[in-house]
Parts: structure tokens; sequence; C-alpha cells
């Protein structure tokens, strides 16, 4: 079995907005079936349009190969079945309830029953089953996140990509939606790609790191290997310290930030 077979390779992404090269020649991988991938890195670095690169949604060039199969070349709505991407930002509310916004998010892959079942599934493993009766609209900011993710889950993607779940989430939902995301990867074997901005949140849950600066990789690999004063230094222009915690994890202590 070659790397391509296994997980996910991107190879020479190039993701742009009209004639603007964002994400240029971005290669990664393999990322094995049941991993999470955190992506970090300062605002603006590309990050949300890599990931909307990876979806195919947009301008772009290159491979983004799954499994030995190349996505760009299937048509869209397989490439749909596989790819299930939570945007930044959610759209206004609509007049649906909960219930119906989720199983709206898995219409037309599977009968009404079955989507009733995985959207309360969906819901009741993020915790947010007593959300399901609510009129979307009325959702609070945090409320309204956890719903997308679970949008998002209810498809059984085979790579779930995420842009800044937890941004709007307290320190306890932060946590659960981590374990959640970490256990269906196990359990499924997704591939799931997170934007995080939370560092530490980042270095506790996910299998390998990748940090993109200015349009390009800078770094992947396990944060223990790569995550350094320097790494940290030249993406984020911070003084930090690294340090193993008796848990094995590392840890970072932010002293300052560099003049640049
Ligand atoms: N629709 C668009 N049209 C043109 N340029 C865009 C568009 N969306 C984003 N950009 C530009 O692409 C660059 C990368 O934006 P992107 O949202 O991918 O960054 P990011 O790393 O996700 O940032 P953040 O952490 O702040 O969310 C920015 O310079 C931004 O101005």
């Amino acid at each position: 079995m070659t790397d391509d077979k296994a997980g996910l390779v991107i190879r020479g992404l190039t993701v742009a907005y009209g004639r603007k090269k964002i994400v240029r020649s971005f290669s990664l991988g393999p990322v094995p079936r049941g991993e999470v991938l955190a992506l970090l890195g300062p605002n603006a670095a590309g990050k949300s349009t890599l990931l909307r690169g990876i979806a195919g949604l947009g301008s772009a060039s290159g491979q983004v190969v799954f499994d030995g199969v190349d996505l760009a070349r299937l048509p869209r709505v397989e490439r749909a079945k596989r790819i299930a991407y939570m945007p930044q930002s959610q759209p206004p509310g609509i007049r649906l309830a909960v219930i119906e916004a989720v199983m709206s998010a898995c219409s037309g892959m599977i009968g009404r029953q079955a989507a009733m079942r995985e959207a309360y599934d969906a819901l009741a493993r993020l915790g947010a089953d007593e959300l399901a009766m609510l009129p979307l609209s009325e959702l609070s900011g945090g409320q309204r996140q956890i719903v997308a993710l679970a949008q998002a889950i209810v498809r059984r993607p085979e790579i779930l990509m995420l842009d800044e779940p937890t941004s709007a989430l307290d320190l306890k939902h932060q946590i659960h939606v981590m374990e959640c995301t970490t256990a269906l990867a196990r359990e499924r074997g997704t591939i799931v790609i997170a934007v995080l901005h939370d560092v530490p949140l980042a270095l506790r849950y996910a299998d390998s790191v990748a940090v993109l600066k200015d349009g390009s990789l800078k770094v992947h690999g396990r944060a223990e290997e790569i995550v350094t004063p320097q790494l940290l230094a030249d993406v984020y222009g911070i003084e930090a310290r690294v340090e193993r915690c008796s848990l094995g994890r590392i840890q970072i202590m932010v002293d300052g930030t560099l003049s640049r």
C-alpha cells in the first residue's frame, strides 16, 4: 500500500480569490484516518482559505488525495459526500427548529427517519439534545456553534473540517467539543482538520499540528517535535518557553511579545 492510499495527502494546493493567490503550493501528509490535525497560524495566514480549497469551494488547483483518490477529479456531489466543512461564522438565524436544521444537513443522503435518528444522535453526542425543538434563530452564539458542528458531523464525512469550532464556547464546552471530535475521529476513522487559535487546546487534542504563515506551510508534525520557542517567535512574534508537564504534554509559557 502506498502512502496515497492511507488517509489524506495534499499536493501543491494553490487557492486564490480571483487573481490573488492566498495559499501557495501547499503540500502535506499523509494524515492517517482517525487522526485530528490542528491548523494553526496568525490572522490572515490563509487557514480558512485552505479549508475552502480542500473542500473544493472556490478556485483551487493541485491535488487533494484521499485513500488514493484525487477528490478534485470527483464530481462536486461526490466530493461533498466525503467532506464536511463547518465555516468560521454561521449564517443568521433561519426559521427552522434545531432538529430540522441538523436533519437538513444530511437531506438527500439518507431517508427522513434515518436523518432524524442521526440528527438526534449528533446533538446528543455534543450534549445539545435539549436544544432540538428550539428555533435556530433563538440560540446563543455558543449554542449556534455547537449546532453547526452537529450539522457537520451528522453527514458522517470522511474528512471533517472545522474552522475555529470552539471560538464561541466556554471552557467546559471547548473541552467537551474537542473530546467528542477526537472520539468521533477514532470511532469512525474520520480525519478531522480543525483551525484553532487556542494553541494549548490544539496541543492537548491534536495528533499533529500544521502551521501556516503567509499562505505557506511552515511545518507539520507532532506537537512535541515541532513546537519550539523559535517557531512561536517566527509565527506569532511572541517570546515564550515550551516546557513538558508531568503528563508528558508540552505547555507554552508566554513571556511577552517581540518587537518587529
Ligand atoms: N473573499 C475574499 N476575497 C478576497 N480576499 C479574501 C477573501 N477572503 C479572505 N481573503 C484574504 O485572504 C487572506 C487569508 O484570509 P483567511 O480568512 O484565509 O485567513 P485566516 O488565516 O483564516 O485568518 P483568521 O485567523 O483571521 O480567521 C487575507 O489576506 C484575506 O484578506
